[in-house]
């Protein structure tokens, strides 16, 4: 299994400032300046784990390259790119769209960084040099709309290297999965009237944007049925989504037959995220992961590509993403979590009867995938 893995030490310069990324430091409030929640330190640790747990050697190192303007346009328009350009040619930078997105002087540069990687690492996917990949790439992107930035995200990461290979490789049916904790708007927005780009959002129900991912919002025109949404109460667990995954992922997943899967992976679903309620654990991603793998090798050869996005505990991010990484490579002898015990052996993580509910409610909207 050759698994690829695309991080660079630019992501780690992106500048989001000391405003905690939601509320800029004021004495007179009591607010203390702090660094941006959405900062470098959760990607830093998870290439640093990957690097220290030895994994790295089974993995084959891509390298990313900066997204075009024609590239950006795929997803973007004129109006957001040139946003940008002018925000990151100004002395103290800009913000990528709602006040919440802050990025430093000549920062477009890093966020092309971040896009283009998600197209290398795709377009090692497709073009069968990797079976699978992840990319650690910051800023995020999946909250970015055609129009605007938002929620920490500059472009769609995903969305471009979605229709970059669809362009360049001939890629039909794409399958979009989005476990971030927070919904998956900016993806779903862009491929609203799509029927060949399937979106499959799980979140927490109107975390963030406020009001967003409902059940109802199932996409328009031909695209009709081919955006799902499963907002799961706050403190689902491991057996709230993994419930989620057999009865909504894998059937529309199935009934899609993608040519390749994309996920939006972030790991504020963990059970100690700050910008949270959820309760997953390092075996949850874990075994998402492995289920989406078995989908992969189904339907698409394996094709399986993976776009890092949320997730803002520095002590327990990094042991989620190792998960990921190991399940894509194959790896047999998975480094032990240590705080599985303790994050994962709380009461009511499995599935609950509150949880069942939103599920049955999205079931029947699968048979709208053909
Ligand atoms: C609502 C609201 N209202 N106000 C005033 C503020 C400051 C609000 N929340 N902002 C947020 C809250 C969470 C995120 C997470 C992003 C992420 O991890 N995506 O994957 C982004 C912005
Ligand atoms: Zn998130």
């Amino acid at each position: 299994m050759a698994t690829g893995y695309l991080y660079h030490e630019l992501f780690g310069w992106h500048d989001t400032g000391t405003n905690a990324g939601l509320f800029p430091a004021d004495h007179r409030a009591g607010i203390q300046p702090f660094q941006h929640f959405e900062n470098a330190e959760t990607k830093r640790r998870i290439h640093e784990l990957v690097v220290v747990s030895g994994v790295i050697d089974r993995l084959t190192r891509l390298e990313p390259r900066k997204a075009t303007d024609e590239e950006i346009l795929l997803v973007h328009t004129e109006e957001h790119l040139a946003r940008i350009e002018a925000g990151s040619e100004q002395p103290k930078g800009g913000d990528s769209g709602d006040g919440l997105s802050p990025f430093g002087p000549g920062g477009i540069e890093i966020g092309r960084l971040a896009a283009g990687g998600m197209i290398e690492a795709t377009a090692a996917v497709v073009e069968g040099r990797v079976d699978n990949a992840y990319a650690l790439i910051r800023p995020p992107g999946h909250h970015a709309e055609p129009d605007t930035g938002m929620g920490f995200c500059m472009f769609g990461n995903l969305a471009i290297a979605a229709r970059a290979v669809r362009r360049t490789h001939g890629v039909e049916r794409i399958a979009v999965l989005d476990w971030d904790v927070h919904h998956g708007n900016g993806t779903q927005k862009t491929f609203w009237e799509d029927p060949d780009t399937l979106t499959i959002s799980l979140h927490q129900d109107r975390v963030f944007p406020p009001d967003s991912g409902h059940v109802t919002e199932r996409g328009a025109g031909a695209g009709l049925g081919y955006a799902v949404n499963v907002p799961l109460p706050p403190g689902t667990g491991t057996g709230g989504y993994l419930s989620a995954f057999d009865r909504v992922v894998a059937p529309a997943i199935d009934r899609f037959r993608p040519d390749l899967i994309l996920v939006a992976s972030g790991f504020d679903a963990n059970a100690t995220d700050p910008l949270s309620r959820q309760a997953l654990t390092s075996s949850s991603y874990r075994a998402m992961t492995e289920r989406l793998l078995d989908l992969a090798a189904t339907h698409c050869d394996g094709r399986l590509a993976m776009s890092h996005e949320g997730g803002y505990n520095p002590v327990y991010v990094p042991f989620c993403g190792l998960a990921v990484i190991e399940a894509l490579a194959g790896v047999t002898d998975p480094l032990s979590d240590p705080y599985e015990p303790i994050f994962g052996g709380m009461a009511g993580l499995d599935l609950q009867p509150h949880q069942t509910a939103v599920l049955d409610r999205v079931v029947p909207l699968l048979d709208d995938i053909h």
